[in-house]
C-alpha cells in the first residue's frame, strides 16, 4: 500500500467524470437551496438512492478514487469551496473562489468554519507543490474582517511567506472588490521520515 507521502500514481479520469463532480457540487446547492413538498421530496429520495447504488457499485481505496485528484479547479473533492487558480508562482498564487449555496452560514454570509476548509486545502496544495517535500497543516489562523458573500466570485491570494528548517508559513486573503473579509495564516511542518 502507497503511503501518503508518496506522489499520488497518475489516475486516468474518465471521461465526464470532472462534469459530474461539477453536477454533484451543483446537486448540494439546489439541495440547499430547496424547499421540496412531500412529493418532490419522495422523488429525488428515490434519485438519490439510485445515484448510490450506482456509485457504491465502484467503492474503492484511498489510493484508487478519483475524488481529490482530478486535475481541476476544486480537484473534485466537493466538500471543498474550489480555487480557481488564475496566475502562480512558487511564492504566490492569486485567483478566485465562488461559495456556493451549500456553503450559507446565515443571512447571506458564508458559513465561519468553510473558510479555514477553503485556507487548509489552498495553503495545503501550495505548501506541497513545486517540487516541495510533503508537509502537514499544524496550525490554521483565521480573522474574518468582513462578511464573505455567497454566490460572489471573490479574488483569493495565497502567499508562500517563509521557510525556517522544517517549517513553512503561509498567508491568504480573501477579497470582496476592495472589501478585505478574510485574512489567514498558517503552519505547515514537513513530515519526519516515515511519518504518516
Ligand atoms: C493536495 C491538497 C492537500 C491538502 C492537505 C491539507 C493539509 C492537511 O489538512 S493535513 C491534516 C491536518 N493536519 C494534521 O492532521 C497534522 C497533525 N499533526 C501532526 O501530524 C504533527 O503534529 C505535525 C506533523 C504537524 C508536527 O509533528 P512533528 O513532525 O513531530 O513536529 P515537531 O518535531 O514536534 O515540531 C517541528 C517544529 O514545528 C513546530 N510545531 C509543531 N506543531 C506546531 C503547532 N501546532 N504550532 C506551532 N508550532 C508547531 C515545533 O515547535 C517545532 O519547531 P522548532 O523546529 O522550531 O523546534
Amino acid at each position: 500500500m502507497p503511503n501518503w507521502w508518496d506522489k499520488p500514481a497518475p489516475v486516468v479520469i474518465p471521461e465526464g467524470y470532472a462534469e459530474f463532480a461539477e453536477q454533484f457540487r451543483i446537486l448540494q446547492d439546489v439541495m440547499t437551496a430547496a424547499a421540496p413538498d412531500a412529493d418532490q421530496t419522495r422523488t429525488a429520495s428515490q434519485l438519490v438512492a439510485e445515484l448510490i447504488d450506482v456509485l457504491a457499485q465502484s467503492a474503492t481505496d484511498e489510493w484508487s478514487q478519483l475524488s481529490g485528484r482530478l486535475p481541476v479547479p476544486g480537484r473534485g473533492q466537493t466538500l471543498v469551496p474550489a480555487f480557481h487558480i488564475e496566475t502562480e508562482t512558487e511564492t504566490e498564487s492569486r485567483g478566485t473562489v465562488r461559495f456556493g449555496r451549500q456553503f450559507l452560514g446565515g443571512n447571506g454570509a458564508v458559513h465561519g468554519g468553510a473558510i479555514p476548509l477553503f485556507f487548509d486545502d489552498a495553503f495545503g496544495r501550495f505548501a506541497n507543490t513545486h517540487d516541495r517535500t510533503l508537509a502537514r497543516t499544524a496550525n490554521l489562523h483565521v480573522d474574518y474582517r468582513n462578511v464573505t458573500p455567497i454566490d460572489t466570485d471573490l479574488a483569493v491570494i495565497v502567499r508562500f511567506d517563509r521557510e525556517e528548517g522544517r517549517k513553512r508559513y503561509l498567508t491568504g486573503e480573501i477579497w470582496n472588490g476592495e472589501c478585505l473579509c478574510v485574512e489567514a495564516s498558517g503552519l505547515f511542518v514537513v513530515l519526519k521520515p516515515g511519518a504518516a
